[in-house]
């Protein structure tokens, strides 16, 4: 039986959301944005921009709103967050938050212009409260450099992989 793979994304600008939409593609998997409670234009234009930067600075925690499918129904969620200020975006970390309970196994991704990945995907993995079976981070370089495919495939496949052992040890026991 086919794993049911769940794609969660927070994008502001547009990137985050076209890797996960090829993910999900490549996954054949559903796929969801992260909501938060107040109105998508405050985060957008120079001054969106300020009051992300300073959100992420002092870690201040988003009001997002509740996903729309059943996470608990899923048999791996992937979670993607831009990177803000050598973190992850507040809003994707508060979903991993609200939803650690129901998450069976995640894999994780950020975008990010060129550094601070390992941090935001720290943050990630310690809001969604287990190791996740794949990371995955794509620079504006590899976008640039047509390179963020390969990457996606990797992470794609290994994400696979894994699921597929851990459905082996469960059925052996
Ligand atoms: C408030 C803010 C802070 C950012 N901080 C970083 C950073 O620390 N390191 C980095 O490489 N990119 C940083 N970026 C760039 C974004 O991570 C990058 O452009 C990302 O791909 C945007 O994803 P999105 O279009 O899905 O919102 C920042 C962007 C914003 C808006």
């Amino acid at each position: 039986m086919q794993c049911r793979i769940l794609v969660v994304y927070y994008s502001r600008s547009g990137t985050t959301r076209q890797i996960a939409e090829m993910l999900a593609s490549e996954l054949g998997a559903d796929i969801e944005a992260i909501r938060e409670r107040r109105a998508a234009e405050m985060r957008l234009g120079a001054r969106g921009y300020v009051r992300s930067l300073i959100d992420a600075l002092r870690h201040r925690p988003a009001d997002v709103l509740p996903p729309l499918h059943d996470v608990s129904a899923y048999d791996a969620i992937v979670v993607g967050a831009p990177v803000w200020a050598r973190g992850a975006a507040p809003p994707a970390l508060a979903w991993l938050k609200a939803q650690r309970a129901q998450i069976r196994h995640v894999a994780l991704f950020c975008s990010l212009g060129a550094r601070g990945s390992r941090p935001a995907l720290e943050q990630m993995a310690k809001a969604a409260g287990k190791a996740p079976l794949a990371v995955c981070a794509i620079t504006a370089r590899d976008l640039h450099r047509h390179t963020d495919g390969t990457k996606r495939q990797g992470f794609g496949q290994k994400l696979r992989r894994r699921l597929a052992k851990l459905r082996e040890a469960e059925w052996v026991m």
